[in-house]
């Protein structure tokens, strides 16, 4: 889906946001990025939107270079969803707000309403459609942000630390959402510092440091790589407990659900 080679980009002429920064995005996978703040995370999906540009190496996206393609022309294919939910809400109706990024691309009202009916449903806010999105808890206004996205039908959905600042209740949501979205077939690139979410659902992972790419792999040898802490990086709570555990013969789990796995039978619960 995307190729990035060698790719550099600075807000200013001397300095450099991104360095040197090679990979492959393949259609269906479940990408996250992390790292430390400033590490290069959100510019890189800036460059990914055509938001902005390389200033030296090349971003392919479906074989064309990004150098050549708008914004709008990526919005086709890929919803981002910001980091800040309100930054991208200005309409009066949630309906409206879902409404306005199929409008801008040219689909007929029934194209518009089925489009914004399935986004409503998939985000669970079919109830809230006629609300003011200022009047939206945090959670219901980031799935509004992702419903915003889904009505475009991308191929791809990128989200920046979508969990941030949420209840835990709206957290597991938005996350069996991704889930959910994944399983039915879209490419997802998720912004997260959050190694239990990283655990249980990426299939790769991505660390920037400095602007550069560090890793490049699957979050098992992500957890087993001595430069975690050196990359503001920590294990997931369910690998330090069953690490600690391993005298008791519970072997290595990355997700809480592994771990019950295998304390479950112990506890006499199936
Ligand atoms: N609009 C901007 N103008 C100038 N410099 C910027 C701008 N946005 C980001 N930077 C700088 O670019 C570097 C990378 O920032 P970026 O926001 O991509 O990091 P990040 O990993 O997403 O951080 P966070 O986790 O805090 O969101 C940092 O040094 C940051 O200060």
């Amino acid at each position: 889906m995307f190729e990035l080679h060698a790719v550099d980009f600075g807000y200013k002429a001397q300095t450099r946001a991104i360095r040197n920064v090679s990979l492959v995005i393949r259609p269906g996978e479940f990408l996250a990025v992390a790292g430390r703040n400033g590490s290069g995370k959100t510019t890189l999906t800036r460059l990914l939107m055509a938001l902005k540009k390389p200033v030296s190496g090349e971003i392919l996206f479906q074989g064309k270079n990004t150098q050549q393609c708008t914004p709008a022309d990526m919005a086709r294919h890929i919803g981002y969803v910001f980091q800040h939910p309100d930054r991208q809400i200005f309409r009066d109706t949630v309906r409206a707000e879902v409404g306005y990024g199929p409008e801008q691309l040219g689909y007929t009202p029934q194209q518009i309403e089925a489009y914004v009916g399935e986004a409503l449903q998939v985000t669970g806010l079919t109830g809230l459609a006629a609300t003011h999105p200022s009047t939206l808890s945090r959670g219901q206004k980031q799935r509004l942000a992702i419903a915003s996205a889904l009505s475009m039908q991308p191929g791809m959905v990128i989200l920046d630390e979508p969990t941030s600042g949420q209840d835990a209740r709206e957290r597991r949501r938005l996350l069996e959402l991704l889930s959910r979205l994944h399983s039915q077939g879209k490419t997802i690139v998720l912004i997260t510092h959050d190694m239990d979410i990283l655990a249980a659902y990426a299939q790769r992972v991505i660390v920037m440091a400095q602007g550069s790419k560090v890793f490049d792999g699957v979050t098992a040898e992500l957890f087993a790589d001595d430069r975690l802490q050196q990359w503001g990086l920590s294990q997931p709570a369910a690998l330090t407990i069953s690490q600690a555990l391993s005298g008791f013969g519970i072997a290595p789990a990355f997700t809480v659900s592994q771990l019950i796995d295998q304390l479950g039978p112990r506890l006499g619960r199936n």
